[in-house]
């Protein structure tokens, strides 16, 4: 497609407006140019759109089939790009047992560049062939492997948030920093992405969890999070042996001790969350920090069922994360049905528990998450001014678990690929209006 075009997408548009509400557009067109969202309305206006355009600008009209919509590309809020050669291994332990019998003894191996490209390479390509057109990642303890994520990213056109994993405390020698390592080596980092000055990826400040860093050298992250204005991303309240373990620690809550060391902002987003109090909820929403969801991990770590709704109650910004590999899956479609069986367990043991639905669920890996990673401003739907961050999903493709044998309305369409649909519905994928994944579209 010329740059300079602009394009129409023409065709049944589904997309959240604000906060749990789902819009459908039906026979609607968004029109992009360049990277940005230009217009956005009914198709029947098109002629005359296209007449105030035709003088200035070529113009291309992408048709959509009955069988497809267009939706904004899904946000996986938490995902450590180093695990994926584990994703689907390991789940006979549960979380601290996983760390140190898996997970550690996988990491510790990127000191290989080689081996950091191959896997990077491959968990970039299977994220935004799955229609991740935004991640945000946990990179490695190692500067230079975290750098080679970086470059995956950029050559395959994600956006992204990468963080140079921080820890001091660890079973492995070799394995491990120093503070003073961990602050430089960090510093470098954020430098070296700084210093690439590419809009679709930002560095993130990344202290592991309350058990690998102690207070003094997550109140430095914290420090250097601040300077540079960056958002800082770690885990929280995961297992109930670990919120023991922190307990024991520090003599305070999970939530407090990252309230002490400074790590708790707007610009935060702690993974997981399901055994918070109220209390630490409340503090959490005091300091308007995020919480990504990861309901795949949850129940593969047998670490528990995590009560959203109880969450977007308090008005916590909430997204989803496929966790990999604490999740098995790298598909964000996987984790809103993660998050839909999670939400009905959940129903069985509570009284008068509403579950989520599929557009609550849809929410949370489009808008949800944009708000969670502070870009809404930039993502997350299709309002006028924002980038183009867009699938489109076609029900009616052959050989995949979706036969269309009735014909459906555009709703039923969102709602059958959040039941049944994978990457193989997912014909064309959209990051800042450039196609990096190209299906059966017809293109005229
Ligand atoms: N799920 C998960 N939880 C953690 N807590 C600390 N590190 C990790 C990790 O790598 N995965
Ligand atoms: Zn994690």
């Amino acid at each position: 497609m010329t740059d300079n075009a602009v394009k129409f997408f023409v065709g049944n548009i589904i997309h959240c407006p604000a906060k749990l509400q789902t819009e459908l557009i039906e026979n609607g067109y968004v029109a992009v140019l360049k990277n940005q969202i230009i217009a956005v309305g009914d198709a029947s206006t098109l002629p005359s759109q296209l007449e105030q355009l035709e003088a200035n600008y070529k113009i291309q009209t992408i048709y959509l089939r009955k069988s497809q919509i267009l939706i904004p590309g899904l946000i996986d809020t938490h995902i450590h790009a180093p695990q994926y050669p584990n994703a689907g291994l390991g789940y006979d332990k549960t979380l601290l047992d996983w760390l140190d019998c898996y997970t550690f003894k996988l990491e510790r191996q990127y000191k290989d560049l080689k081996f950091a490209k191959k896997v990077f390479d491959a968990i970039v390509k299977k994220t935004l062939q799955h229609g991740t057109t935004t991640a945000c990642y946990f990179a490695s303890l190692f500067t230079d492997a975290s750098l080679v994520l970086v470059d995956s990213v950029i050559e395959y056109g994600q956006r992204a948030l990468v963080g140079k994993v921080n820890m001091t405390l660890s079973p492995f020698s070799d394995y491990v920093e120093t503070e003073e390592e961990s602050f430089q080596n960090t510093l470098a980092f954020v430098n070296n992405v700084l210093s690439r000055k590419v809009d679709l990826v930002q560095p993130i400040i990344t202290p592991r969890f309350a058990l690998s860093c102690n207070l003094e050298h997550m109140s430095e992250l914290g420090t250097i999070a601040k300077n540079n204005n960056l958002f800082v991303q770690t885990h929280i309240s995961e297992n109930v042996d670990e919120v023991a373990m922190v307990y024991e620690t520090y003599g305070m809550s999970y939530a407090e001790v990252y309230d002490k060391s400074k790590l708790l902002t707007e610009k935060t987003i702690l993974a997981h969350g399901i055994y918070l109090s109220d209390d630490e909820l409340q503090l959490i929403a005091a300091r308007k920090c995020s919480i990504s969801h990861c309901p795949g991990s949850n129940t593969c770590l047998k670490s528990g069922l995590c009560d959203v709704r109880n969450i977007l109650n308090y008005n916590i910004k909430m997204g989803l994360g496929t966790d990999v590999s604490g999740g098995p899956s790298p598909s964000i479609c996987a984790a809103m049905r993660s998050a839909l069986t999670t939400s009905v367990h959940l129903s069985f043991s509570e009284e008068n528990y509403k579950p989520l639905t599929y557009t609550d669920v849809f929410y949370l890996a489009t808008l949800g998450g944009a708000e969670a990673l502070g870009l809404d401003n930039k993502i997350g739907n299709f309002r006028t001014g924002k980038e183009f961050d867009a699938l489109i999903v076609d029900v009616d493709v052959d050989d995949t678990e979706v036969d269309y044998l009735l014909p459906c309305n555009p709703m039923e369409i969102l709602q059958k690929f959040v039941y049944c649909g994978d990457d193989r519905n997912i014909v064309s994928v959209f990051v800042g209006g450039k196609l990096v994944k190209e299906g059966n579209t017809k293109f005229t």
